[in-house]
């Protein structure tokens, strides 16, 4: 078949197609990326642009798309975010270069020079400033797995060995929540990490096996950084160590040979950081509010950074609180200075308000894609450093200048912040020759010039004279060939295909022929014109002349020659900074930790958050805390919120919460992980005072969320979140539940929700916050030694319901649901046949006490001794449970109180408790 054979150009697409079977190929073509076949098609639909044909292949028309260049970055954007990868092919040399070179038919070369994927974006544009980008790797060698991240837009890279199971790999995960995980393909064909896998499926590279290669990844990366050991960064697992090399493969895979600058993996040591399960981080809202959002999320509430990488600093941070009392210490204290210094934190952080995003500048200028403006970012953000510097020692650290004595006789500065300030370093040789090379406000591109600025290089500046010379010349020989045509409307103008050229109108052509006819015979010269015509538009005709021409060559020389010397003395500019990277990377780690401790700093004072203990005891000590994102709703609403005290410390570190709905159970229950987490981070808490004994694994189990997208009921995700804390938490654990067992019926629920309790106490022996509508569960009390119950107060006011948000010792004698419906809405007859059917429910349950428990019953007198209550089909006395109480139920059971005198009212109040007392 002739047709079947495909052009020059197709065949070039086809074969740079093959060589990236999963990218989208943008495939250059003049001043647009043009995709073709499948492509296209899946290009179209995702950015919603037209798709077209072009030619035809095998008989068939292509479909074809194209995007233009300058404005492509926004529709990858799109592409990367659903989860795309591209390839970029580029023309590789211009096509007059190829004409010639090979011809008039001459096709372009052209070659792919970048694959661009989630996990591999440098450009400002692809990347949220206030978000680092991991490209994470697993790697399982031998049963054992290890985990490297690294952020390509800013260089840094750590690895962590993980411990057995799926549930470290998955906590993992969602602390990092990675663009783009590369892992080999047996894992993801293991059954045992389907569940684990699942939520990352969109952001999944799987590679072969064969990549993931301990020792070669080791020899890799001893020679990207210079070492003859990895040691002298710390101790690494041999699947930590393949999965890093694996990802500094991935990188020069995908940059087509080019590393960025990276920092040395930095080893996470088992322990180190404070566990979080992704359940948990999502129930407790951690970094991001349960439907996404980052606003209402704790992250939200206590995030006042002033830079990028401050924002992305405390995101990490918050992300993996610490477990190591002496760390979290240093930077609670020097968080602590920065509330007592309030002019130097003012200072700080308006300085750290100028402070550009030095690590992704400098990692774009690895990558030689950085531009002029990458080099005045670093220049910017370093010049701010001695007077950063000159703000903290000045403010009294050394006892000098304003806030003189902040630190008391004696006292040191927090080494955290002692370490910041030396890594800020000296930058001044380099601020200064940037500040000298560099034009105030360089153009974001290098391909046009203009960056450099004058008096820097002699050349340059005489180049630019001799153009500017040349300029000038054009323009006196315009005024001339005026004075000597006599048409007023001759110009000299320039355009790209015809360069500099003279036009006047069409009716002014002869006019202006003869002129120059006339000027060669008065030299004397052959009947002619030195006019030369060059093009015939609508309205005008336009023409060369030797001395335009010459000009024009002296111009573009000059001009050609000072671009190429400027890109060269912004390569050898990239190449100083580059070779201070270290010096300038350590400077951005400071920067960013002192942004995040200014800010810390600054919402304590302003939220009236104190410093927390943080110590290797059992404590959980709380004063009158509050829930920092609660507490801000309600006072943007002019309400005040209720601080409650919480102790789980060693013979009370079960407490079990009643109270009815709305009463603020799961608010406090969060309030306290939140307290730990920010404790953990070294930040300030909000309350009036706080003891914590280190946690290490933080649990929560709260509310009912449906997650169907994985398949699974309310009620089974509540039992494999509940499973998860009993067979992972320890003594050091703090565990959060809420509810457990209300998604199935009630005895079942109850049953589970007791055995819970008693396994929490038994085993786990963790410090734990257990909220229940089970009445029923507080008769563990008597039985469970370091169990106390809580619960929070409620007034009843003419019949209403007034819920006071405080928690206090005891139970909850009802749960008002009905009344809690009544304030959301229900219609009265609702309301009313509700309140029918549970006063018929409970005194059903009065007369029948093995019967199906109402959900809301009143916890009645039921005192099982150590098991939970059995219902009972053989028995209708219900003597098992509590003979007194009966009769006292049966008594109430008679009473009509409409229809009491207050003397009858006491009087039946008398009788009911002789019930009792006689039966006890
Ligand atoms: N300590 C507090 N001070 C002031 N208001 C509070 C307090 N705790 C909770 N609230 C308010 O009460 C509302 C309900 O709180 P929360 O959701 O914690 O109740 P709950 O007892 O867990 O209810 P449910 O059992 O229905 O889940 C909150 O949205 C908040 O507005």
């Amino acid at each position: 078949m002739s047709d079947a054979k495909p052009t020059p150009m197709m065949a070039q697409y086809l074969g740079l197609k093959a060589e990236h079977p999963d990218c989208l190929l943008f495939y250059r073509m003049g001043d647009f990326y043009e995709l073709f076949f499948a492509d296209a098609e899946q290009a179209a639909a995702a950015l919603d642009i037209a798709l077209t044909k072009r030619g035809e292949h095998l008989g068939q028309p292509i479909p074809m798309c194209g995007v233009p260049v300058h404005s492509h970055e926004s529709y990858l954007t799109r592409l990367i975010e659903k989860g795309f990868k591209v390839a970029v092919c580029e023309q590789t040399e211009d096509p007059a270069e190829a004409r010639r070179k090979r011809g008039s038919k001459a096709l372009v070369n052209r070659e792919v020079v970048r694959l661009i994927t989630p996990g591999t974006l440098s450009e400002d544009n692809l990347l949220s400033a206030r978000a680092a980008n991991w490209l994470a790797a697993v790697a399982r060698l031998k049963g054992e797995t290890g985990l490297a991240w690294l952020d390509m837009s800013t260089g840094e890279f750590a690895v962590q060995a993980l411990a057995p199971g799926p549930a470290a790999l998955a906590a993992a995960l969602a602390r990092l929540a990675p663009g783009e995980v590369l892992l080999p393909e047996a894992l993801t064909q293991d059954p045992a990490l389907f569940e684990t896998l699942a939520p990352w499926r969109d952001r999944l590279t799987p590679l072969p096996d064969s990549r993931f290669d301990a020792a070669n990844a080791r020899r890799r990366l001893e020679q990207v950084f210079g070492v003859a050991t990895l040691e002298g960064f710390g101790a690494f697992s041999p699947p930590g160590v393949a999965a890093a090399g694996t990802l500094l493969d991935y990188l020069e895979l995908t940059q087509k040979g080019r590393l960025p600058r990276l920092q040395p993996p930095r080893p996470v040591a088992a322990g180190a950081i404070l566990e979080i399960d992704a359940a948990t981080r999502r129930n407790l809202e951690l970094s991001a509010t349960l439907s996404g959002a980052r606003a209402g999320s704790l992250l939200a509430a206590i995030d006042r950074t002033v830079t990028g990488p401050g924002a992305r600093q405390l995101a990490a941070w918050l992300a993996a609180p610490l477990t190591d009392p002496e760390a979290i210490t240093e930077r609670a204290a020097s968080v602590e200075l920065l509330t007592r210094l309030g002019d130097t934190r003012d200072a700080l952080r308006q300085r750290l308000r100028r402070v550009p995003d030095l690590l992704r500048a400098l990692s774009r200028l690895s990558l030689e894609r950085g531009g002029p403006r990458d080099l005045a970012a670093i220049a910017a953000g370093l010049a701010e450093v001695p007077d950063l510097k000159a703000d903290l020692l000045g403010a009294g650290l050394l006892g000098t200048g304003r806030g003189a004595g902040a630190l008391s006789g004696g006292e040191r500065l927090p080494a955290a912040l002692a370490r910041a300030l030396a890594e800020l370093g000296e930058h001044g040789p380099l601020v200064e020759r940037l500040g000298r090379a560099l034009v105030p406000e360089p153009p974001l591109m290098a391909r046009d010039g203009g960056f450099i600025a004058a008096g820097y290089h002699q050349d340059l500046d005489e180049l630019r004279t001799l153009a500017s010379e040349s300029k000038r010349l054009i323009a006196a020989l315009q005024a001339e060939y005026v004075a000597e045509t006599g048409i007023q409307s001759l110009k000299i103008k320039q355009n790209n295909v015809l360069g500099y050229y003279i036009e006047v109108p069409t009716r002014h052509g002869e006019k202006l022929l003869a002129a120059g006819r006339a000027r060669l015979e008065e030299g004397g010269a052959a009947a002619g014109t030195d006019f030369v015509h060059r093009q015939t538009t609508a309205q005008a005709l336009r023409f060369t002349t030797v001395a335009l021409s010459d000009l024009e060559n002296r111009l573009r020389g000059a001009a050609d020659k000072a671009l190429a010397l400027e890109l060269t003395l912004l390569a050898d500019l990239a190449g100083e900074v580059l070779a201070r990277g270290e010096e300038i990377a350590r400077a951005a780690g400071a920067l960013a930790f002192l942004d995040v401790i200014a800010g810390l700093a600054e919402v304590a004072v302003d939220r009236g958050h104190v410093r927390p203990t943080v110590d290797a005891s059992d404590a959980f000590l709380i004063e009158g805390g509050r829930h920092p994102v609660v507490e801000a709703a309600l006072a943007e609403a002019g309400e005040a919120f209720v601080a409650n005290d919480c102790d789980l410390t060693a013979e009370q570190r079960l407490w079990l919460l009643t109270g009815p709905n709305m009463a603020g159970k799961s608010t406090f229950l969060r309030q306290n992980a939140l307290i730990a987490v920010l404790a953990q981070i070294g930040a300030f808490v909000p309350a009036r005072a706080a003891r914590i004994g280190v946690v290490d694994r933080l649990f929560s189990r709260v509310g009912a969320s449906d997650d169907l997208a994985a398949g699974r009921s309310t009620f089974m995700v509540e039992m494999v979140e509940t499973a998860a804390i009993l067979n992972q938490a320890g003594p050091r654990a703090l565990v959060i539940l809420d509810e457990i067992g209300r998604g199935t019926a009630t005895y079942d629920g109850l049953a589970l929700a007791w055995a819970t309790l008693e396994h929490l106490h038994d085993h786990n022996r963790c410090r734990t916050l257990f909220a229940t509508h089970y009445h029923e569960l507080t008769d563990l009390a008597d039985k469970l030694k370091a169990l106390t119950c809580r619960t929070m107060k409620v007034r009843e006011w003419k019949g209403r319901v007034v819920f006071l948000h405080e928690v206090a010792p005891g139970t909850a004698d009802r749960s008002y649901g009905i009344h809690v419906a009544r304030l959301a809405g229900l219609p009265p007859a609702v309301l009313k046949r509700a309140e029918t059917v549970l006063g018929e429910l409970e005194s059903r349950h009065r007369r029948h006490p093995d019967a199906d428990l109402p959900l809301f019953a009143a916890h009645a007198t039921a005192r099982p001794a150590a098991a939970p209550p059995e219902p009972d089909p053989e028995s209708d006395s219900g003597a098992a449970f509590d003979p007194g109480g009966r009769a006292a139920l049966e008594a109430l059971a008679g009473l009509d109180p409409d229809q009491l005198t207050p003397r009858q009212a006491l009087d039946a109040l008398y009788n009911l408790k002789n019930h009792l007392t006689e039966a006890g």
